[in-house]
């Protein structure tokens, strides 16, 4: 294919403001690629790589604005360049206005040709050349190839050429659009194909494949989730867009995890344990580390077995970071003989093995120089938690208990997050103060049998939101604990202070018109030791006691983190405390000071 023909279609697609009409533009373009399709299918987007590759051209703004200077008419130089930036906002509207040196009719004396003759192979491959050269002298090279390939340029050529070599097409073609034209251009047969269908007809069409009323719209969805899924395992538009149309959409569903080609994160929603509990009735608790995320790839390649070379750290936007954070390939390699892709954090940590603030990896991440000095300097550990692959089996359609096993099995425990199932808010409780105490970020929440669906932030991961405020509650009752526990006190009850003596709980101090309202309990993760000082705290307070049941005359205060405040015929505030989890004892505070149920009502109202 013509680089002009590419260009005119490009043309077209920028004009056109309807969404399906261009995905209708982009299929026809796809259908006509011919063995270019790999190409033009990441050409539409900007891209030269495929979206796991990490190779750049490396070509900035400067380079290509003295290359378009050197090209254009004589005595036109980077900085006029720059000034028609300034003015046109866009580096491809520049490019399109200058007059190149094969348009001028000097073709045979500059070597341009006046456009028209370049093809998108062509282009594809010069490109790739630039990427490679390294070294002394490289940038004068790629000036020159760039100014070859500007001086065989149309308008209309320059026009995408110039934003190519900077990755942003703009013309309103994005993953969503490529992958629709994909499954169009080569998976609906000619019965279904909503060829020249409007707008309308087709949200039509894909609104009834919910309800999976008609065959042929319930066929194009599979053919898009088909696309999308051997999208987000290959990350590679081009390699897709030929899967479909030689081997279908067998080809595409059997399209698998390559050990050293990265895949994309799955992202998390903020979420509550409510949320959580109430949506999937068990929930899969994991410590939620505060660092970099890192995908490592272990053991790829032809003989699969694992060395340090085989090993390859991945950043959550792909980028490879190995030689950035080589003890953590090194710490992969050591310890790992089967082929593996497994999902992590990386966290600095300090010289007790504490977690360090998130800045700290981030000096680590991306260095190029005096790695080994950093290396001394910020101390990294790995805290795995997902497995991808696991010697030769694609792990993405297992469930995440299943997946964390295999993570168990293949790496040692250290370096394998804790995972907690749990059905139940105080165990989940105990948890998160637990991470909290250990000085990580706090816990993400998975539903345990969610698949590993990459790229999406969908709502099988919460991470769970901070507590939006702190209350101050005094300490009204409390149970003796249980085995164990049998000698100290513990799910403590917590009341809001009222303004009239005698209302709701009447407990409060005898005619100082203080009352105090019940409003939940907290029996949090609180450590044992913790117990232990509270206990001895209470119980000069126990006003009575029946069985394991104590009432406690209000003196001690606790703040209370919680997710959400309901209303509640439990308690006798009429409020209830969802998730409440012990912060502190406020030493400095009296019963009287603890917050009253007026402003408990104003935070639940502003919820
Ligand atoms: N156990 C865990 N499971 C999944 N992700 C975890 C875990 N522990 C830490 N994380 C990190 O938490 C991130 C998600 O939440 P966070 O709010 O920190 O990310 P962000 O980069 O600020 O925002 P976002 O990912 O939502 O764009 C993940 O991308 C991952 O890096």
């Amino acid at each position: 294919m013509q680089f002009a023909e590419f260009a005119a279609r490009a043309s077209e697609m920028e004009a056109e403001p309807a969404d399906l009409a261009t995905v209708a533009l982009v299929r026809d373009l796809f259908r006509e690629s011919g063995k270019e399709l790999d190409t033009v299918a990441r050409f539409v987007q900007g891209r030269v790589f495929p979206a796991w590759d990490s190779t750049t051209l490396d070509i900035g703004p400067r380079l290509l604005r003295e290359a378009l200077a050197r090209a254009a008419e004589r005595n036109v130089t980077a900085d006029d360049v720059e000034e028609r930036l300034a003015e046109e906002g866009e580096i491809g509207a520049v490019a399109a206005g200058y007059d190149f040196g094969g348009q001028r009719g000097l073709a045979a004396f500059s070597g341009g040709d006046g456009g028209g003759s370049l093809t998108v192979r062509e282009v594809d491959e010069t490109l790739r050349e630039l990427a490679a050269a390294t070294g002394a002298g490289s940038e004068d090279r790629k000036l020159n190839t760039l100014f070859g390939l500007f001086n065989r340029a149309s308008p209309e050529e320059a026009r995408f050429l110039a934003r190519l070599v900077l990755g942003e097409m703009r013309i309103g073609v994005g993953e969503g659009t490529v992958r629709d034209a994909i499954a169009e251009a080569f998976l609906v047969d000619g019965t279904e194909r909503p060829a020249e269908a409007d707008d309308e007809n087709v949200e039509e069409r894909r609104d009834g494949a919910e309800e999976g009323e008609e065959p042929a719209v319930r066929a194009a969805d599979e053919h898009l989730a088909a696309v999308e899924r051997a999208l987000q395992v290959s990350n590679d538009y081009g390699m897709v867009a030929v899967m479909a149309r030689e081997v279908g959409i067998e080809g595409l569903r059997a399209v698998r995890l390559d050990v050293g080609r990265p895949v994309q994160a799955m992202l998390a929603q903020a979420g509550t344990v409510t949320d959580a509990l109430d949506e999937w009735g068990e929930v899969a608790v994991e410590r939620k580390f505060d660092g970099a995320r890192v995908q490592v790839h272990a053991g790829g390649g032809a003989g699969g077995g694992t060395d340090d070379a085989s090993v390859s750290v991945f950043s959550r936007n792909m980028d490879d970071v190995t030689d950035a954070l080589p003890e953590i390939a090194e710490f992969v390699a050591e310890r790992v003989d089967v082929p593996l892709i497994l999902d992590g954090e990386v966290v600095a940590v300090d010289d007790d093995g504490s977690p360090l603030p998130f800045q700290e990896v981030l000096r680590r991440f991306r260095r190029k120089h005096d790695v080994d000095r950093m290396r001394e300097e910020v101390r990294l550990e790995l805290h795995a938690f997902d497995c991808l692959h696991a010697d030769g089996e694609d792990l993405l359609d297992a469930p995440v208990t299943e997946r964390h096993a295999r993570l168990a099995e293949t790496l040692p425990a250290d370096a394998v997050s804790d995972l907690l199932i749990s059905d139940d808010e105080e165990e989940i409780a105990a948890f998160e103060t637990d991470s909290l105490d250990a000085g990580h970020e706090g816990i993400m929440l998975k539903n345990p049998d969610s698949t590993y669906s990459p790229g999406d932030r969908g709502k099988n991961w919460l991470k769970r939101k901070p507590d939006v405020e702190t209350v101050d509650l005094a300490v009204t009752g409390a149970e003796w604990g249980e085995g164990r526990r049998a000698n100290h006190l513990g799910t403590f009850l917590l009341s809001a202070r009222t303004d009239e003596g005698g209302k709701g709980d009447g407990k409060g101090g005898e005619g100082d018109g203080t009352g105090y309202a019940t409003i939940g309990k907290v029996a949090t993760g609180i450590t044992d030791e913790k117990l232990a000082e509270l206990s001895e705290l209470l119980e000069p307070e126990i006003a009575s006691e029946d069985g394991q049941t104590v009432e406690l005359n209000p003196a001690v205060v606790f703040e209370v983190g919680y997710e959400e405040i309901q209303r509640s015929p439990t308690y006798s505030s009429g409020y209830a405390l969802r998730f409440p989890r012990f912060v502190a004892v406020r030493e400095d505070k009296d019963a009287e000071d603890a917050d009253s149920l007026e402003r408990i009502e104003r935070l639940a109202e502003s919820q």
